[in-house]
């Protein structure tokens, strides 16, 4: 048993560098530029409510998407075993979350997705972490213990289950929590979901083994993936929301208006520019039907809201918030405004370099990279910013016997005109053109692999495009050929 005597943890970081780093004197003051070594070390007593067996070197709070990927960058470093803590409020090892509504909503009869199948790092290629593999690696993983208060004076969390851990270097990586519909209007009813983890997937894989109408809340990401979903159960769907199309952060109202047609075609119905009042229950307590404002009535035994997602920053306010986007303030190495804490994946507000602005990105491909590069920096001299070309995608109808599979990529910016190509024969691509001439982003639909690989060039160099010729091309193809030959003239890099 260890002592309650001062202890020291010898090294945190190899890392000689002293960094520049923002410092904000608080929540909203202004940052000034502050000077800091990252080598920390801390020592504890009794005094200061610490306990020898409770000092953490490297802890991770948040057990999801970017800590699984975080997990397996200590352990490439060989800095994991007995140093490195993920403290979980999942029941289970990290996994890949995007399997959620994809996947794991399969039909019974068409092999579901289900855990241990797709624990980190299995959705870019790499190795299945279960829980073996983090006993194996020396990692301490907490499970079902969110941490309900920090102290950074002291370096101390404090867990649901009353444990005190002192911490040397600390990740956030609480990620976002589905936004709900209050529990006033019917939010909270038996058969109406939110869809972030597991737990919430089992509960709506059994409503749905039971489901006759479905009613889908929200146009975005999490209603077109679970209404697709829905198709496969042959249940009869509605999705509602109130914008004029659906995906309107990122789909252009030509594209969006494609993708309802397919979905038209597979029996399901859309009801836009429309809120929802009240969702009301039946005798048996279950929701039954949603009041629409306009006072029309949608019958329905089982509700899916995915009306987005807010940055989980509780209990860790006082590192800094970003006003506008939310979610905790970073650098482009993903530091905080306090040395030794660091934030990534969605809950992390960072510059994103090649726009020149602070954003948040809810998405798995940049929870991967910010989780590499932030451990990077943390356990090398690496220095080098995160520069980060912005991916989104989705795949839908997978399962088999569908009629036909969604499968497109994005990479950019959505900004300035639109150039769009193709019908679902079988492509699709939309080209974003800036005042400038230059591609900001492209979208495909149904690509090859050598055509997905060809958007993230574009994107990232922005060349010079003749728009009036991609206007001309006769096929995605032809588009994609007049984009790939810019790319020699005109790239920015
Ligand atoms: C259903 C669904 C489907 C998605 N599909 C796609 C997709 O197809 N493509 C794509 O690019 N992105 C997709 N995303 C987004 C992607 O999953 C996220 O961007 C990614 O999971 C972010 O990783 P993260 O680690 O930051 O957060 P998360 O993976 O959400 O992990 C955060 C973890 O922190 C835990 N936590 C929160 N507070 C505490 C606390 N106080 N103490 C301890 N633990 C805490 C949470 O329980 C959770 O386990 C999807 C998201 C959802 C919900
Ligand atoms: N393929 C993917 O990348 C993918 C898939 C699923 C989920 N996700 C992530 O999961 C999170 C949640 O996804 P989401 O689809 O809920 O968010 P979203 O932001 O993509 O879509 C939200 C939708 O709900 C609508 N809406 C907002 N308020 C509403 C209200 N009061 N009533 C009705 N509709 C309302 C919005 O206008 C929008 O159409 C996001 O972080 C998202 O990036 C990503
Ligand atoms: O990125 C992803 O990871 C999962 C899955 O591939 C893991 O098996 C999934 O559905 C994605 O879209």
């Amino acid at each position: 048993m260890a002592s309650a005597a001062a202890q020291c943890f010898s090294s945190y970081s190899s890392s000689p560098a002293t960094w520049v780093l923002r410092q904000r004197g608080g929540l909203g003051s202004g940052a000034r530029v502050l000077q800091f070594s990252p080598l920390r070390s801390f020592s504890v007593s009794a005094a200061a409510g610490g306990f020898d067996n409770q000092n953490r070197e490297y802890v991770i709070v948040g057990g999801g998407n970017a800590a699984g990927y975080a997990a397996r960058t200590f352990v490439e470093h060989g800095m994991a075993d007995g140093r490195l803590c993920i403290v979980s409020k999942e029941p289970v090892p990290p996994y890949e979350r995007p399997a959620l509504t994809k996947g794991y909503l399969f039909p019974p009869d068409k092999k579901p997705a289900r855990l241990p199948g797709f624990h980190t790092c299995v959705g870019s290629g790499g190795q299945r972490q279960t829980a073996e593999w983090y006993k194996e690696n020396g990692i301490e993983v907490l499970y079902e213990d969110p941490v309900v208060a920090f102290d950074g004076k002291t370096q101390t969390l404090k867990t649901s289950s009353g444990k005190i851990l002192k911490y040397g270097s600390l990740i956030i990586s609480t990620g976002c929590e589905a936004s709900r519909l209050p529990e006033k209007i019917g939010g909270k009813l038996p058969g109406v979901h939110y869809i972030r983890d597991v737990a919430d997937a089992d509960s709506l894989v059994s409503s749905l083994g039971r489901a006759k109408k479905i009613l889908v809340i929200g146009g975005g990401y999490i209603g077109m993936e679970v209404a697709a979903a829905a198709c496969g159960w042959n249940l009869d769907t509605t999705i509602v929301f109130p914008e004029e199309h659906i995906m309107p952060r990122l789909f252009t109202p030509s594209l969006a208006t494609k993708y309802e047609e397919l979905y038209q075609q597979n029996g399901v119905k859309f009801i836009k520019g429309a809120l929802i009042d009240k969702l009301e229950a039946g005798s048996d307590g279950r929701v039954s039907s949603a009041v629409l404002k306009d006072g029309s009535v949608l019958e329905a035994d089982t509700v899916i809201v995915g009306i987005g997602a807010k940055p989980v920053v509780e209990p860790f306010e006082a590192v800094g918030v970003n006003p506008k986007v939310g979610g905790i303030e970073v650098d482009s190495l993903f530091r905080t405004s306090v040395p030794g804490i660091f934030a990534i994946g969605d809950v992390a507000a960072f510059p994103l370099k090649m726009y020149n602005r602070i954003a948040r990105v809810e998405h798995v491909d940049h929870a991967r990279k910010s989780a590499h590069h932030c451990v990077e920096t943390l356990l090398t001299s690496q220095t080098k910013a995160y520069d980060y070309l912005p991916y989104f995608y989705s795949r839908v109808f997978e399962y088999e016997g569908s009629s036909r599979k969604i499968w497109w990529q994005f990479y950019g910016d959505n900004v300035g005109e639109t150039v769009e190509v193709g019908n679902f024969d079988p492509k699709i691509a939309t080209f974003w053109i800036d005042t400038d001439s230059r591609l900001k982003g492209v979208f495909l639909e149904s690509g090859t692999s050598e055509e997905f690989a060809l958007l993230p060039q574009l994107a990232r160099s922005q060349p010079i495009v003749d728009k009036s010729k991609l206007q001309a091309a006769t096929s995605v193809e032809d588009a994609l050929e007049i984009a790939r030959s810019s790319l020699q003239s005109g790239a920015l890099v």
